[in-house]
């Protein structure tokens, strides 16, 4: 109690000791304590609250040696990439659309500026009882509204054209640099939650263009909205002849200092934003996992597992996303204080500065009644347009500082946005393009100064020639030193040999999906070779198109081929029960779902039919299908279309087809070999060597059992000395 009366009395002597000053004081003396007192409250303030800053709950230390998105030159320096993309060039329809946008942010502020100007007339006719100005100035009032309301709609409807728009650009881009020369394929070569491509391309592209556009609006239109009320404010300040630098002075002062303040205790919302999103990505990934692969999780009845993994990754997303909301809740409080309270201190002082202190408006002592009536009204007008026009141009600098947020989100997304398009740059240009020969090229012949291998593919090539080539994995195991072989059109080729060896490796190579890194490789087209996997990718759409992938059907109808030639490759395949059983060719389902493991192959199988390539690469992808219907598929496609098959199989039922093997030992090593001469011999050797092998695996135990039998028998034994 002692305490708090002593607290009090200080209080009552420090007003006592303002009030002397003030009194004592000529006017601009106390204009000049006034704007000096609220630079000291303002800096104890500033103070007080950097002081708090230091507490201020902080976001994870970042492990990565990554820098975190803030408003650095590197973000400008992303921000510029990305604007080139959204912005092509300065006579765009996005450039345009920004434009306009522009100009309707312009009329909306010369439109707030008269708006607060006729407030004040209206205020100033009914002070005055002057019906017919009142009424006149009301239609006034309601006549501006229409052109005000339009313009406010039409800043919200170009806000949202010019999103899409600029979204458009940034999603046609990537695709472009995604779907071109593979990057999708050499991108899910490195898939890690690192790089979440398809969070990237969707929420990501739409959060930074969301954010974009609405910056520029509360950035644009505000600083505009500040320079005009500013201009308009001394203008009415200097026609009235009212000293106006000293409440400037003041709002500069407060403007800087509570933006310097929030600046500094501004928690690291970019970063937050950056992990959020990630996070975000990685259970969607995990998510997608799940339907992808769900009839195996199914039989495994790995839900449990699966749902543990799941709940961990969204406790995380859980502990990202309250991270920010409690930096949000310390930083609002902080930012609503300073912005509203304290600003709307400052505004108030400063209106009312001239009024109390200009010599201007001190009564009169000698007026007449009706002067004074006047003089009063003319205040009132232009109090009410000045407390109008500040309180709108504070609005204006509050959207600006309480921007800052949403800046530093957008670093967050800038980054990731941009992050993503550098990789896809980077696979792009990683991405080694075929030479196109006319003639054959031979390895004494190949170009200088080259360090990787080289590809060359001709339209007239009828062989596919590799000469040297190490079969290396993308991340740089060598899993097959050097590699030459020739295989000429109608050499059906058997690709056999230990798991792992590096078969269908060599199909990734000789295809372009990996790149070749030492040695010379002579092919055709790549629309001339076909490659045939174990688990045929079913797009979406009808079973026409799943014949014909990647084909469309007009594609298919320019090329001549009409339904009656699918259900002759129907026949081949004997899907045309499963066509009858779907409803036609242009039925659609969910084809992954409804066809059985056989019904999958045979209908990959189906589509060397139709693109009748020069050369199959068929790997394993008979291993489901009936050894009848097998027979019947290999024996048509070499017979009556003359594709060249290499065959990547462990069944002997295909041996028969092929007339030369290449066999991988496992450990680097290859042997080429024609089948045809001793085919029959081969495959009994084959069969007699498998037998060997499952009997000799079976000793360690028949030695033990054998030991055991000796044990209880107690005797000896010849196998065992
Ligand atoms: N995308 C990849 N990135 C890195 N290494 C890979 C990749 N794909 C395969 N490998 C590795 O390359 C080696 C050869 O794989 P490949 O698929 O060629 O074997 P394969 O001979 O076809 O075996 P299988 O008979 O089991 O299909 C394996 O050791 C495998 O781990």
């Amino acid at each position: 109690m002692v305490a708090a009366s002593k607290f009090f009395q200080k209080i009552k002597n420090t007003v006592i000791i303002l009030k002397f000053l003030i009194e004592n004081q000529s006017k601009f003396r106390r204009i000049l304590l006034g704007s000096g007192l609220t630079c000291a409250a303002a800096l104890f303030l500033y103070k007080l609250c950097l002081k708090y800053a230091k507490n201020f709950p902080k976001s994870e230390p970042n492990k990565k040696t990554k820098s975190n998105p803030t408003l650095d030159k590197q973000f400008f320096h992303e921000l510029n990439y990305l604007r080139r993309i959204m912005f092509p060039h300065l006579f765009s329809k996005q450039s345009f659309l920004l434009f306009i946008h522009t100009l309707t942010l312009i009329c909306r502020t010369f439109l707030s500026i008269y708006v607060a100007k006729l407030e004040g007339l209206l205020v100033r006719n009914i002070v005055q009882k002057n019906f017919l100005m009142f009424a006149k100035k009301l239609i006034q009032w309601l006549l501006i509204a229409v052109p005000a309301t339009t313009c406010n709609s039409l800043i919200r409807y170009l806000e949202c054209k010019l999103d899409l728009e600029l979204k458009t650009q940034l999603v046609n881009r990537s695709h472009k640099f995604y779907f071109d020369k593979q990057v999708y394929y050499k991108i899910a070569l490195k898939q890690s939650d690192e790089c979440q491509v398809d969070q990237n391309l969707t929420e990501d592209i739409d959060r930074l263009t969301n954010l974009f556009v609405h910056l520029y609006s509360s950035l644009t239109k505000p600083l505009l909205d500040i320079i005009l009320i500013t201009a308009t404010l001394i203008g009415l300040a200097k026609s009235k002849n009212v000293n106006y630098v000293v409440p400037s002075l003041m709002a500069l002062v407060v403007i800087v200092l509570t933006g310097l303040l929030i600046r500094k205790i501004s928690p690291k919302f970019g970063k937050m934003a950056a992990d959020v999103a990630k996070q975000k990505g990685y259970l969607r990934f995990l998510y997608g996992r799940i339907q992808t692969n769900s009839e195996e999780i199914a039989f495994y009845a790995g839900e449990k597992t699966e749902s543990n993994l799941i709940n961990k990754n969204y406790k995380l997303l859980k502990k990202k996303q309250e991270l920010v909301h409690n930096n949000k809740f310390w930083y609002i409080i902080v930012e609503q204080f300073l912005l509203k309270y304290v600003w709307s201190a400052a505004g108030l002082s400063m209106i009312s500065m001239p009024l109390l202190l200009s010599e201007k408006y001190s009564p009169k002592t000698n007026l007449q009644a009706e002067d004074e009536a006047a003089e009063i009204s003319q205040r009132t007008e232009e109090f009410t347009m000045a407390k109008n026009l500040l309180s709108s141009g504070a609005d204006a600098v509050e959207r600006v500082m309480t921007s800052y947020k949403e800046l530093t989100e957008l670093s967050g997304y800038t980054r990731r946005v941009y992050e993503m398009f550098k990789l896809f740059e980077t696979e792009s240009k990683n991405s080694e393009q075929p030479i196109e020969i006319k003639s054959g090229l031979e390895s004494n012949k190949l170009p200088k100064g080259i360090e990787s291998g080289i590809v060359s593919e001709s339209d007239t090539q009828n062989s596919i020639i590799v000469e040297d080539i190490s079969v290396v994995t993308p991340n740089g195991e060598v899993i097959v030193p050097s590699l030459s072989i020739k295989i000429e059109h109608g050499m059906n080729l058997l690709i056999t040999g230990p798991n792992g060896c590096g078969k269908s490796s060599l199909f990734r190579i000789l295809s372009g999906l990996w790149p070749l890194k030492k040695g010379l490789i002579q092919r055709p087209k790549l629309k001339d070779m076909f490659y045939v996997p174990q688990r045929p990718y079913l797009a979406i759409g009808t079973l026409r198109d799943q014949i014909i992938y990647p084909d469309r059907r007009d594609d298919m109808l320019q090329k001549g081929i009409a339904d009656a030639d699918l259900m002759n490759i129907m026949e081949i395949v004997n899907l045309t029960s499963v066509v009858t059983r779907e409803g036609g060719l242009d039925a659609v389902s969910d084809w992954k779902d409804v066809l059985s493991g056989g019904e999958k192959q045979r209908l990959g199988l189906s589509r060397i039919f139709y693109h009748r390539p020069k050369f199959a690469f068929l790997d394993e992808c008979t291993s489901a299908i009936s050894i009848d219907v097998e027979g019947k598929i290999y024996h048509t496609a070499i017979n009556d279309y003359k594709i060249t098959l290499l065959t990547i199989a462990h069944r002997y039922t295909l041996w028969q087809y092929h007339n030369y093997i290449l066999l991988f030992d496992g450990i680097g090593k290859w042997r080429f070999d024609e089948l045809n001469n001793n085919l029959d011999n081969r495959l009994n050797l084959k069969q007699e060597k498998d037998n060997l092998e499952k009997i000799l695996l079976t000793v360690p135990t028949s030695k033990e059992r054998l030991q055991e039998l000796c044990n209880i028998l107690g005797e000896g034994s010849i196998a065992l000395e």
